[in-house]
Parts: C-alpha cells; structure tokens; sequence
C-alpha cells in the first residue's frame, strides 16, 4: 500500500467486478440506443476506459473537461469549462460517466447544460457517490459504490494532481493534505 494511504477503502478486484457489472447492464438498457459515453476529465479515464470495454454494443465517446475544485479538497462551487464536446449531442441518449459525486455541483452544472443542448436523454454513471456531502438534490442513475465522508484518491481521482494511478480506492491520511 502506498505510504500516504490510510485504508484501502474499495480493493482493484472489487472495482473489476462492480464495473463489469455495470457493463453489463449498461449494454441491456442502452441496446439499440447508441449512446454517447461521455467521460468528465481527469477522474474518470480509467472507470470509463473499463466500463466501456464491459458494454457490448454500438457506442460512442467524448471527453469534457471541467473544474471545481483546482488543487482543493472542497469544491469552489465554481464550474469552469476547460474542454467541451467535439459534436452536437441534439437528439442523443448521453451517459455522462465520472469519478465520483461530492458535492453534486460539477454534475449538476453539467447535467442541466448537456439538456439544454436537446439530448433525447441524459443519465449520469458514477464510480463513487459520497451523499453525506451534497449540497444539491442530484443522485446518480447508475452507481458502483456508496462511500463515507472522507477524501480518497487512486483509480483515477487526485489529490493535487497525486495518486490518480492507484490501481484501487483508498482514503488519503489527515497530515498530506492539512
Ligand atoms: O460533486 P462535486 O463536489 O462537484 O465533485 C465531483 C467532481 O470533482 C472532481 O473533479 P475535479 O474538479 O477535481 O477534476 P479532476 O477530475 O480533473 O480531478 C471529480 O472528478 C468530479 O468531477
Ligand atoms: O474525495 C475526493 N477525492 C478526490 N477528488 C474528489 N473530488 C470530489 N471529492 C473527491
């Protein structure tokens, strides 16, 4: 385990299995449908690279970048967009893919601009949703894993850019970032 990490809090294997599982269903209810993968940067890269390769149907992909948070372990409430959609999404089923859900602010940001843009539809897949945090009435329709108020990082969520490459979810000791 890495130096700076408390707890494992989700192992690789037990990310492997859920996000199949995910796939899985995601290829049932979006048979036929084509739909648009959209994946939030950074956080999401690896959930969405395993996800998508668990969906055995016709889809596509395009990446969003937003920010919320900067180097912060608290979301500004402030959501910059840094990259948006390379094509229309009018008439589109999109699945908006992410990390996690904290705050809900970033999602429901999002959620609210990708409907303006007349999708025929718009759901949120999340690896992680933290709901003790929320400031905003938004839960996800597909999530892999409910998780307690604490900062964690690894399989694609930082701390300062940090961790991103653990291959499994861990809680972030206190003293690295206080
Ligand atoms: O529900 P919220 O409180 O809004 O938090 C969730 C958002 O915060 C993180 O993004 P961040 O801005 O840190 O960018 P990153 O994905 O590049 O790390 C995460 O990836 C979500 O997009
Ligand atoms: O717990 C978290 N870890 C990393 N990034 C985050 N963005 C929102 N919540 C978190």
């Amino acid at each position: 385990m890495h130096q700076d990490i408390k707890e494992i809090l989700i192992s690789e294997e037990q990310i492997k299995e859920k996000v199949a599982e995910l796939g899985k269903r995601l290829s049932e209810v979006y048979k036929d449908l084509n739909p648009l993968c959209i994946c939030v940067l950074k956080g999401a890269v690896p959930f969405m690279a395993d996800l998508i390769r668990k969906m055995e149907i016709p889809m596509e992909m395009d990446f969003m970048a937003v920010s919320s948070y900067g180097n912060a372990t608290t979301s500004s409430g402030v959501v910059r967009i840094l990259k948006d959609l390379e094509a229309s999404i009018e008439g589109r089923h999109v699945l908006i893919v992410e990390d996690i859900i904290d705050s809900g602010l970033t999602l429901s940001y999002l959620v609210e601009m990708l409907k303006g843009r007349n999708a025929a539809s718009v759901k949120i897949a999340t690896l992680l949703d933290k709901p003790d945090r929320r400031k905003v009435d938004l839960s996800p329709d597909y999530s892999c894993f409910t998780i307690p108020d604490a900062f964690v990082v690894g399989y694609g969520l930082d701390f300062a850019e940090k961790y991103r490459n653990l291959p499994y979810i861990g809680v972030l000791k206190e003293e690295v970032y206080q």
